[in-house]
């Protein structure tokens, strides 16, 4: 009887085979290796024609050199790279290169995505986002408006994964972990498909062009065809077992199928692949993804970007030593290297802030530090990282027991030990550090009946090498260094947000010339004054208040700040609260100048704010805008309107994914260093106002330092909503001349706005008419 599998792990630059037998014992490996082409920046395209081949070569190569007759062999299982998505025309053949997970060309359709506001982006941060780039709807997304001809005459759009079956048995099938973990698929939902948020973002098409079919991981898929057995020099009708994500592959290669057990997969960057038996979702984490491993063993995730590769940085920067002196050099340190202390984000961080700004830092030089505390103060920081992310899981309710960890990194006993003793939880090595491969073989084995099930496949192939258990003592006194790395993102995000927006590359194309749409739009805009009570009386905000609307202020504008995010504390949500009831049909502008809005958003909304409108800038949203569209969609969920805030450095360039997806109503610059009243209005912020008409014909509201003597010349820029406190409340001019007389300069200033074609009516400037109107289209 045939008692050996092959397992195939499709990577990103190749693909490696392995034949294993039935106790997890590999005898061979042959690896292919198939180009991808990146034509620009951000894009990153495989030809799938060149993963058959690759597929063929090392398929062959490690049946042959592992001696095995092809006979012996009694099942093939592949897990690929995902989300990698291909089009398929009806006969299987691909329409377009494919998108490789890397391609990060859908990124403003993520963004519309996270906007999308569905139940089902639950599992994106419990619905705060972000939607990656990397997936599958997004993807879909980008074909289907940037290429609709391909989108149109695709039968399938699958993944790299079903291609691959395909090819191998003639049968299309998804797999429930690709599925799962990337389509918004969930075993939970009636049919598993995400339909509310494909009908949300207008992709209805694309239901019927998945594989109908989800099958579990190492369902038999079907049996070699004709063609897939000579392709493979292996039987006609050898049984394919299902796959998934190589990471996710990887977990079971290394025997994490048990509630509590954590697969840590370690290179350039961590993954933290933990397995739960309950269902929660929650911000800082990606999933719970419901069954995607196995029935009832359901996948929470978690990733570092900059670990692997900030050492081999760090390496390169003091002269490429060995890693055995430096890690020798840093054994000699003690924990918390003497004060000094880094910050690992390097390229960002996945979780828990999802900040795509953030930035590595080293804190606490001395001239006594040398390169032995450097490579510590590192390696603790990634430790410390990944122990953030695992009390991010504890905190909803997952708790990882013990750390299973596969890649290089594992050679250092450093390495191992520091994470152990961080985060207090033993670390386990196995014998096969090849994990996706043997994974897959696992699969194959449950494929071919050598082993019942996975659960017995895995106790019999994965075979533990050695447990590192952590110190308690040490890990006693790295609680404090870990408490002070845990203050150094929130203390330092400011200034990597105000770096971001400095060397922001200017925008490449000139913008295009406004179409007839945008402009009519821009016409119908309204001539909005928005007093800024911060310059009220405050012990008499109910009369100053009802004092600006009757003399025709649109808008009442609320600063909320919170002493953190600008240095001044003023009011919150029950003073929202008093005016909502105090002077009704006031609408309440809020502006949130606050570290946390998304901690504010329902409670704004219970007490009545209007709109909602919250810094780019702010922590917890991030600069490719997936964050802020989650959030917009909230508020606008919530019944208010939805703005994004930008202080006055930063460059409007920031916002334009959101302002090209439609995910807020109005953009706000502040034209000020927030945080005061009664500034000089800043002549810079007019040329970034001006590049935003031209590519925004929703509200543009500037904020700060507006006068009678300026009003114009901004709202000439672009502007048709403007902030005014001193103005109002404090200037020469009581309210009742201020006010009138601002909506009547913005008015004469918008005449210098390109004119629509023909027949638009301007808009009422009578506020309460306006009010109503507002009111209808609320409604
Ligand atoms: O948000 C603000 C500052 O952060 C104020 O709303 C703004 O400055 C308006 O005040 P003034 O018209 O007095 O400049």
């Amino acid at each position: 009887m045939p008692s050996y599998v092959i397992g195939v792990d499709g990577g990103t630059e190749s693909l490696r085979a392995g034949v294993f037998d039935a106790a997890g014992t590999p005898l061979s490996f042959a690896s292919a290796p198939y180009p991808t082409a990146f034509p620009a920046p951000g894009w990153a395209e495989q030809r799938p024609a060149d993963w058959w081949t690759a597929l063929g070569v090392a398929v062959k190569e490690a049946a042959a050199s592992a001696g095995v007759p092809p006979a012996d062999i009694a099942a093939l299982c592949v897990d690929t790279t995902c989300c990698t998505v291909v089009a398929l025309d009806e006969a299987g053949q691909a329409l377009r290169p494919a998108l490789l997970w890397m391609d990060m060309r859908s990124a403003a359709q993520a963004a519309r995505v996270a906007a999308a506001g569905d139940e089902a982006l639950a599992v994106n941060g419990g619905g705060g986002g972000p939607v990656s780039a990397e997936w599958m709807i997004p993807k879909a997304l980008w074909l289907a408006e940037k290429e609709p001809e391909v989108f149109e005459e695709a039968a399938t759009i699958c993944e790299y994964q079903d291609y691959l079956n395909f090819n191998l048995t003639g049968r299309m099938v998804a797999s429930v972990n690709n599925a799962s973990i990337r389509w918004h698929y969930s075993t939970q939902r009636p049919g598993g498909w995400p339909t509310g948020l494909l009908k949300a973002i207008g992709l209805e098409g694309l239901q019927a062009k998945w594989p109908q079919e989800v099958l579990p991981l190492g369902a038999v898929v079907g049996g070699l065809t004709p063609a897939a057995a000579a392709h493979l020099g292996l039987p006609e009708g050898l049984p394919v077992a299902q796959g998934g994500a190589d990471a996710d592959i990887g977990m079971i290669g290394l025997g994490v199928i048990k509630p509590g057990q954590l697969a840590l997969l370690t290179g350039s960057s961590h993954l933290h692949l933990g397995v739960t038996d309950k269902i929660f979702h929650g911000r800082g984490i990606w999933g719970v993804y419901p069954d995607a491993l196995l029935p009832g063993v359901h996948m929470v995730e978690g990733g570092q970007t900059s670990t692997g590769s900030a050492v081999a940085w760090l390496r390169k920067l003091v002269g490429e030593p060995g890693y055995e002196a430096l890690n020798a050099e840093a054994a000699a340190v003690p924990p918390g290297c003497e004060g000094l202390l880094c910050l690992d984000h390097f390229q960002g961080n996945r979780t828990p802030h999802t900040d795509a700004l953030s930035r590595g830092a080293i804190a606490g030089l001395t001239l006594r530090h040398g390169r032995g505390h450097l490579f510590r103060a590192l390696i603790e920081a990634i430790c410390f990282g990944t122990e953030h992310i695992f009390e991010t899981m504890r905190g909803q309710g997952y708790s990882p027991a013990s750390v299973t960890v596969a890649g290089g990194a594992t050679r250092s006993d450093l390495w191992l030990q520091t994470h152990a003793d961080v985060s207090n939880v033993p670390f386990v090595l196995t014998k096969v550090s090849d994990a996706p491969a043997l994974g897959c073989a696992i699969l194959a084995a449950v494929a071919a009946g050598l082993h019942p099930d996975v659960p017995a496949a895995c106790a019999a192939m994965v075979h533990q090498d050695r447990v590192v258990q952590p110190d308690p003592q040490r890990h006693a006194e790295y609680a404090s260094h870990y408490a002070a790395y845990k203050q150094l993102y929130p203390a330092l995000q400011p200034g990597f947000h105000a770096a971001a927006a400095r060397c922001a590359p200017p925008p490449k194309a000139p913008p295009p010339p406004p179409a007839a749409e945008a402009l009519a739009r821009r016409a119908q805009l309204h001539s909005i004054v928005s007093p800024s009570i911060l310059s009220a009386d405050f012990a008499n905000l109910q009369s100053d208040v009802q004092r600006v609307v009757d003399a025709g202020a649109e808008w009442v504008h609320v600063d909320v700040f919170d002493g953190v995010f600008v240095p001044n504390l003023t009011i919150g949500p029950p003073v929202v609260k008093s005016l909502h009831n105090r002077v009704p049909g006031a609408f309440l502008d809020c502006h949130l100048c606050v570290v946390h809005p998304e901690a504010y958003v329902e409670e704004m909304a219970a007490s009545g704010a209007a709109q909602f409108t919250f810094h780019i800038e702010a922590p917890g949203i991030d600069f490719n805008c997936t964050t802020a569209a989650a959030l917009a969609a909230k508020a606008r969920k919530l019944g208010m309107r939805a703005g994004i805030a930008l202080q006055k450095d930063t460059p409007a360039s920031t916002v334009l994914p959101l302002v090209a997806a439609g995910a807020v109503d109005t953009v706000l610059l502040l034209s000020v260093r927030a945080g005061f009243g009664g500034q000089k209005f800043d002549l810079a912020v007019l040329p970034k106002l001006r590049a935003l008409r031209e590519r925004f014909a929703g509200d543009i509201i500037v904020d700060g330092g507006i006068t009678l003597a300026n009003a114009r010349e901004v709202a000439e820029a672009g502007a048709n909503a403007l902030v005014a406190g001193t103005t109002v409340f404090a200037g020469p001019q009581p309210a009742e001349v201020a006010v009138p007389g601002l909506v009547d300069l913005i008015a004469a200033g918008r005449e210098a706005w390109p004119a629509p074609a023909s027949g638009e009516q301007p808009a009422p400037t009578n506020g309460a008419q306006q009010a109503e109107q507002r009111e209808l289209s609320l409604a």
